[in-house]
């Protein structure tokens, strides 16, 4: 196969003092990748540092000591090959274990090492948690304005209102099993397989290895991929299948996929996902007599539900 060429992704300023060319910039790069870098987002590098540390020291527990935190509600930890992001493929799992946080108003929901395990672990992710999700919010309103809206748009309608945000906190492996149930090598092991990201916007970070690529023409065969390149201090951003239901695809939900390198890598999604009462509809401004509405309205609540239900098969 060829080697991947890398993409060549935008950088968008958050704290940029021109708001109207900061959203030009962003309507280009949604329309264009669906993918862009994200620079001054106000998450301190020492925060990252040591979220990235205390997720290092959680999956370095025992698998037992793991285990007792089993995903529920979607929170919580879910084992190797659990997911399977590309519920077309045949693959028994994605080769990767993850660890999950729910909104914090409902923290009754949310799953916790101990104390004793891990002390910093809760206070350290819920305060990552806070920062990502107000960089978030940020990000949303000059989307908003990349989208002819008003600023505060998507706050009116009440998508920013309790949003059903998640965290995820993940570990690739280093090794990589590269034979099938039968020892045949035709099952592909990947980090994370080929998928979309389901809600509005992802914000993500990585340890700096790289695994990650994109394929800007999902219904093109064969697909190419192309590398993401990691970019110290930067979040990298992507839009999600509600967004691109709002926007009428506009603005591309690009599939992506992490590839096994042979090295270990850490990263944590961020997925900023609309309240779940909020209707899910295509806007105004991006929808006309020659272009009308390809999606019917959906609860985002009912959307989500049956994203999780295809990917973990339960
Ligand atoms: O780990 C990564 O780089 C990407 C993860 C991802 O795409 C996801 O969890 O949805
Ligand atoms: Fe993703």
């Amino acid at each position: 196969m060829a080697e991947a060429e890398a993409a060549k992704l935008p950088i968008i300023d958050l704290c940029s003092s021109d708001s109207i060319s900061t959203a030009n910039s962003i309507r280009q790069a949604c329309v264009d990748y669906g993918f862009f870098y994200l620079v001054n987002h106000g998450v301190e590098e020492e925060l990252l540092a040591r979220v990235f540390e205390e997720s290092r020291k959680f999956f370095s527990l025992p698998l037992a000591a793991k285990m007792n935190l089993l995903r529920k509600e979607n929170r919580g930890y879910a084992p190797f090959y659990a997911e399977n992001l590309d519920p077309s493929s045949r693959s028994k799992g994605d080769s990767k274990e993850s660890f999950h946080i729910g909104p914090l108003e409902k923290s009754c929901l949310n799953q916790w090492p101990s104390q004793e395990l891990l002390p910093s672990w809760r206070p350290t992710m819920e305060s990552y948690y806070c920062k990502v999700l107000s960089a978030g919010k940020r990000l949303i309103s000059l989307i908003a304005l990349a989208l002819n809206l008003d600023k505060d748009y998507f706050e009116k309608i009440g998508a920013l209102d309790k949003p059903e945000s998640f965290l995820r906190v993940l570990h690739y492996p280093e090794t990589f099993v590269i034979s099938g149930e039968l020892g045949n090598s035709e099952e592909e092991i990947f980090g994370a397989s080929a998928h979309s990201d389901y809600g509005m916007i992802t914000l993500l970070v990585t340890d700096g290895v790289p695994g990650l690529q994109v394929c800007r023409e999902k219904f093109n065969e064969p697909r190419t991929w192309e590398n993401v390149i990691h970019r110290n201090g930067a979040f990298i951003v992507n839009i999600g299948d509600m967004m691109e239901r709002w926007t009428n695809c506009l603005f591309r939900s690009t599939l992506h996929r992490v590839m096994p390198t042979g090295q270990e890598r850490y990263s944590l999604a961020f997925f900023l996902e609309p309240n779940v009462e909020c209707i899910v509809q295509c806007l105004e401004s991006c929808c006309s007599e020659s272009s009308p509405p390809r999606f019917a309205p959906i609860r985002s609540g009912d959307y989500l539900k049956e994203r999780f239900r295809l990917t973990y098969g339960s």
